[in-house]
C-alpha cells in the first residue's frame, strides 16, 4: 500500500528537453479534491464506502492516515480500489499522535472542521510549506461554530490544536475570500450542529463538498446569491450512510499534458474521463479564448460529476485578459497558464491573483521570478500577472519552493523552450500526481 513519506526526501532536480510532436491516450490519476472528501465522508459515514480511482498522492494519504486516527478503517483492495468503514457522525475517536497532514492545505482545512464539530481534542501539523499558509481564515469561523484553538503558531499557523465542540452553534457565515475550504470546513463542522448552517460566498468556489454531502444523504441547498454567489444551507445531524464514490480524472493535472500539447508542436493527444464541473473549467474557457484548438468528445456523467476526453493539438496561441472573477474556477492553473502564455502570440494579462500568495509557495512570485529566469518578459502589477509571450529561452534553474504546481509547469515550459529547463526539486510533483513523469514520457516528453 502507499504510504505517505515521513520525513520528506532530499530535493531532486528533473530537467526537461525540448520535445518532438506529443502523441497518445492518457488518463491523468484521480481528482484530488474529490478524493480527500471522499475518504472524509467515509469516515462520517457508517458501513462501508468503495472509492474507485482514488488519487494515491502524498496529500490524500495523509488524510486517509488521519482518518484512521479518527477512527476509521482503510483499506486498499488488490484492483486498486479502497474501502472505508466510517466512525461515524458525532462518534470520532480523540486521536492520540498529531494528525500530520503533509503539504496538504485541502487535507488540514477539512480536518479542522471535523473536528471542530466533535467534542475531541486534536493536534494538527504539517511540512514546511504547510506551516507558513494560514490558518485564521478557517479558526475564525470555526470559533463562532465553538471550537476553541488552544495552541498556535504566529499569526493562526501550524502547528496548532483545536478542541471541538460536542454541539457546534449553528451559524451563517459569509466566507471573506472565495474559498472552497473555507466553506467546506464549516459546513462539515455544521453536520453535527443539531441546527442549520448557512454559508454565504460572494464567488462561487468548487462544490464537490455540497454534491457529497447530498451524495451521503445529508439534505444542502445551494441557491444562487448576487450575481457570482451562492448560499449554501445544510441541515444538521443527517443519518450519513455510506455510499460508493467514483472519482473522476483531476482537471487541475490534466493540464499539464494539456498546456504541453498546445505548445509542442506538431502535437495531437487525447486526455481522457477529465472532470469538467463548471467551477473547476476556467483553464479551459481561457485556453479556448487564446485559440487552443482542445476538443471534448465522448460527454458522459462519471460519479455524479460531468466527464469528457479531451482532445489536444499544437496551437498558435493569443494572449488574453483573464477577469478576476474566473480565478475560483482555475485557482490552481494559473501557473501552467502563465506558461501557456509565454508561447501565445502578445500579452496575457491574469487579474485579481492574490489567493496565489497563500498556496504551497507565493505562486505568484514563483511564476513570475521561474520566468524571468528562463528569459520571458513579465511583471507583477498588484495582484495581476502580465506576461508578454513570444520567445523562450529556457537554460535556467527554477526554484520550486516544495511547491508541485511550480515544478510540473516549469518542465512543461522547458519540452517547449529553446534550452531545457530544470526544476531545483520534483520530490513534491507526488503529493498531487506521482504518475506525472511516465505519464508526460508515454506522450513523448522528454526528461533527465
Ligand atoms: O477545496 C479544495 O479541494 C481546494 C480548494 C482550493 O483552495 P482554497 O479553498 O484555498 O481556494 C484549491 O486551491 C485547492 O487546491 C483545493
Ligand atoms: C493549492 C493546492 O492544494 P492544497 O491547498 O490542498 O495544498 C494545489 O493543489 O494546488
Amino acid at each position: 500500500m502507499p504510504h505517505a513519506a515521513h520525513a520528506h526526501a532530499p530535493a531532486a532536480p528533473l530537467s526537461a528537453h525540448k520535445s518532438g510532436p506529443l502523441s497518445g491516450r492518457v488518463r491523468p490519476p484521480g481528482d484530488k479534491s474529490v478524493s480527500h472528501r471522499a475518504l472524509i465522508f467515509g469516515l462520517l459515514a457508517i458501513g462501508e464506502t468503495k472509492i474507485e480511482g482514488l488519487l494515491e498522492g502524498e496529500d490524500v494519504l495523509r488524510t486517509a492516515q488521519a482518518c484512521r486516527q479518527l477512527g476509521a478503517k482503510i483499506l486498499r483492495h488488490d484492483d486498486g480500489r479502497w474501502s472505508v468503514w466510517g466512525a461515524g457522525l458525532g462518534s470520532l475517536l480523540q486521536p492520540t499522535e498529531t494528525l500530520d497532514f503533509g503539504n496538504a492545505g485541502t487535507g488540514s482545512r477539512l480536518m479542522m472542521g471535523v473536528v471542530a464539530g466533535h467534542p475531541i481534542l486534536a493536534r494538527f501539523d504539517g511540512d514546511a510549506s504547510l506551516r507558513k499558509r494560514p490558518m485564521k481564515r478557517i479558526l475564525d469561523p470555526l470559533a463562532l461554530q465553538g471550537a476553541q484553538v488552544l495552541e498556535q503558531a504566529e499569526g493562526g499557523r501550524l502547528p496548532l490544536v483545536l478542541q471541538g465542540s460536542s454541539e457546534p452553534l449553528p451559524v451563517e457565515y459569509k466566507t471573506p475570500v472565495a474559498s472552497a475550504q473555507i466553506k467546506s470546513a464549516v459546513l462539515l463542522c455544521g453536520l453535527n450542529s443539531p441546527g442549520q448552517t448557512t454559508v454565504i460566498e460572494a464567488e462561487a468556489s468548487r462544490d464537490h463538498t455540497e454534491k457529497m454531502l447530498a451524495h451521503f444523504g445529508a439534505t444542502v441547498v445551494s441557491a444562487p446569491h448576487g450575481p457570482h454567489g451562492r448560499k449554501i444551507t445544510l441541515e444538521g445531524r443527517p443519518e450519513m450512510i455510506a455510499r460508493d464514490v467514483r472519482v473522476p480524472a483531476d482537471p487541475s493535472s490534466a493540464a499539464f499534458p494539456l498546456v504541453a500539447a498546445l505548445i509542442v508542436e506538431g502535437s495531437d493527444i487525447v486526455i481522457e474521463g477529465v472532470m469538467t464541473n463548471p467551477l473547476r473549467s476556467g483553464l479551459l474557457t481561457t485556453l479556448q479564448e487564446m485559440g487552443a484548438d482542445i476538443g471534448l468528445e465522448n460527454r458522459r456523467e462519471e460519479g455524479g460529476e460531468e466527464v469528457a476526453d479531451m482532445r489536444a493539438r499544437f496551437s498558435h496561441l493569443k494572449g488574453v485578459d483573464v477577469p478576476a472573477e474566473r480565478a475560483p474556477s482555475m485557482i490552481d492553473e494559473y501557473p501552467i497558464l502563465a506558461v501557456a502564455a509565454t508561447f501565445a502570440q502578445g500579452e496575457t494579462r491574469m487579474r485579481g491573483l492574490s489567493e496565489l500568495r497563500v498556496k504551497e509557495s507565493d505562486r505568484l512570485e514563483a511564476v513570475a521570478a521561474g520566468l524571468r529566469a528562463n528569459g520571458v518578459d513579465c511583471e507583477i502589477v498588484e495582484d495581476d500577472l502580465i506576461v508578454r509571450g513570444g520567445r523562450v529561452a529556457g537554460g535556467a534553474m527554477v526554484e520550486t519552493h516544495l511547491d508541485h504546481r511550480i515544478a510540473m509547469s516549469f518542465l512543461v515550459m522547458g519540452l517547449a523552450a529553446e534550452k531545457h529547463v530544470t526544476v531545483d526539486d520534483e520530490t513534491m510533483i507526488a503529493t498531487s500526481f506521482p504518475a506525472f513523469r511516465p505519464l508526460m514520457e508515454r506522450l513523448g516528453a522528454r526528461f533527465s
